[in-house]
């Protein structure tokens, strides 16, 4: 076909004064029409989904929350490991009782699919932003696990880029739809001042990570380990990092620098984005960076927000607020406060109520069908992100530091201006 009819998309051939009628026609039409998106998909119609990783959190997430849920349809899946992908496809054509689920080795070609309206990215935490922004290029709605990036840098990126595209984002960061809306009702509490003027938050979660020192092990065949590394530098294969088979646990690529921020951004993504979103914090973040007193000290490292208020990497599990007239403490299976009647109450007026989602992926599929901003986007995620980069950042290089969280650059500090990214491999640039 030569480059005119390319360019023809099948309509009638029109002359002059037939065009201008339907010009005419056109700008006589109600406003509210809107040309179909990917086809003549109506909005009610299933939201066709790939999924890009198919690990523990791929899995749980299919069971849990997109399967079970006629919203979606799964049409593809994704993995670079071919037993994965394909285990992942046995599952999901299980479900809908066919062999309907395409399976892809590389995410470029599964995002560009006709079939897939939205991806689903349950991938080492290295990989994200390059996926988010292929899902961004592609114009496709997209729901990316947490800690939603690996650096600072990347964080800014996500934001923009999300926002250019248009695309219908969700963070995976779950604890703001659900476990019986304890969190919400925890940050309503705070954010109504049920505990008086905010002092300090204390997050209790685990360590910064710790450069990868693993011994390279023999590969099973079918893992594509170049594109498991991806953005990484390259190293051998080591099964702590990729385990073999259908694992149940969680690998422990976490602890390690290269791919992601430690048990401090694995549990602390989920955790001070509650902090964040009680703080009132969610287009903003603090300003300085305090590493603790005692140089080989695991906890204490600390953030100051412009109005004083003290997040503090430590404590018990979850996340604890301390005001001048009481605290909370919250985590997945409990909530409690001192005074106790402080949690006994409703907020006066609608307003200062926050959403009590059915569903974290129920969310996500309803503002992809009002086309509106879920409640963990890419501006909250990236943001919750970027505290547990600034916090890693206190012990890895023990440095006060001013944070500029509208231009996100340390202030006065070149040397530190250079940890807002890492070095990528070749091919792996970041835009701009
Ligand atoms: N919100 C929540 O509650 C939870 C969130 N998570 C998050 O989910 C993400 C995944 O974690 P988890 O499932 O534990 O990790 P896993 O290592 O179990 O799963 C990741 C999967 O992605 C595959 N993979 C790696 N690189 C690529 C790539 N470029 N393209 C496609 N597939 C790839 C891996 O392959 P291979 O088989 O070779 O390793 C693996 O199968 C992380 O960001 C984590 O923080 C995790 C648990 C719970
Ligand atoms: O919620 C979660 C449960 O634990 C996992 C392993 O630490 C986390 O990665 C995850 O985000």
């Amino acid at each position: 076909m030569g480059y005119r009819g390319a360019m023809n998309h099948g309509l009638p051939k029109l002359d002059r004064r037939q065009l201008l009628a339907a010009g005419a026609a056109l700008a006589a039409a109600p406003l509210s029409y809107s040309l179909p998106v990917r086809g003549q998909r109506a909005p009610s119609d299933p939201v066709r989904l790939g999924v890009i990783g198919y690990g523990i959190r791929g899995r749980n997430l299919l069971k849990s929350s997109f399967l079970p849920n006629d919203g979606f349809r799964v049409t593809a899946v994704c993995d670079v490991d071919e037993t994965r992908r394909l285990v992942g496809k046995a599952l999901v054509d299980e479900r809908y009782g066919d062999d309907a689920c395409a399976v892809e080795s590389e995410h470029g070609a599964l995002i560009a699919r006709d079939d897939v309206d939205a991806v689903v990215i349950a991938t080492p935490d290295h990989w994200h932003t390059h996926q988010i922004l292929d899902a961004c290029a592609a114009g496709k709605d997209a729901y990316c696990e947490k800690p939603l990036t690996l650096t600072l840098r990347e964080s800014q990126i996500v934001i923009d880029a999300v926002r250019k595209a248009g695309i219908v984002f969700q963070t995976g960061s779950q604890q703001r739809s659900e476990y019986e809306h304890r969190f919400v009702k925890a940050a309503e509490a705070v954010r109504a001042g049920r505990i008086g003027r905010v002092l300090s938050v204390h997050v209790g979660v685990g360590d910064a990570p710790v450069p990868c020192d693993l011994p390279t092990e023999e590969m099973e065949p079918g893992l594509d380990w170049d594109r498991w590394l991806g953005p990484a530098p390259m190293r051998g294969y080591n099964e702590i990092l990729s385990p073999r088979g259908l694992h149940g646990h969680y690998p422990l690529w976490r602890k390690y620098r290269e791919y992601a921020g430690g048990g401090l951004a694995d549990m602390g993504a989920h955790h001070f984005d509650i902090a964040q979103w009680a703080l009132e914090m969610d287009d903003s973040g603090p300003v300085k960076v305090v590493p603790p007193r005692d140089p080989s000290s695991k906890r204490g490292a600390t953030l100051v927000y412009a109005n004083g208020v003290r997040l503090i990497h430590g404590g018990p599990h979850g996340a604890t607020f301390i005001g001048e007239d009481g605290m909370i403490a919250v985590d997945r299976g409990r909530i409690s406060s001192i005074p106790g009647d402080i949690l006994e109450w409703e907020p006066e007026s609608e307003a200062d109520r926050l959403p009590r989602n059915t569903g974290h992926a129920a969310n996500w599929l309803d503002r992809i069908r009002d086309r509106g901003v879920p409640i963990c986007s890419a501006e909250v995620g990236a943001r919750s992100a970027a505290i547990c980069h600034l916090m890693n950042i206190a012990y890895i290089h023990r440095q006060e530091l001013d944070w500029d969280p509208v231009n996100w650059r340390f202030e006065g500090n070149d040397e530190a201006n250079a940890w807002l990214d890492y070095e990528r491999r070749e091919g792996y640039g970041l835009p701009g």
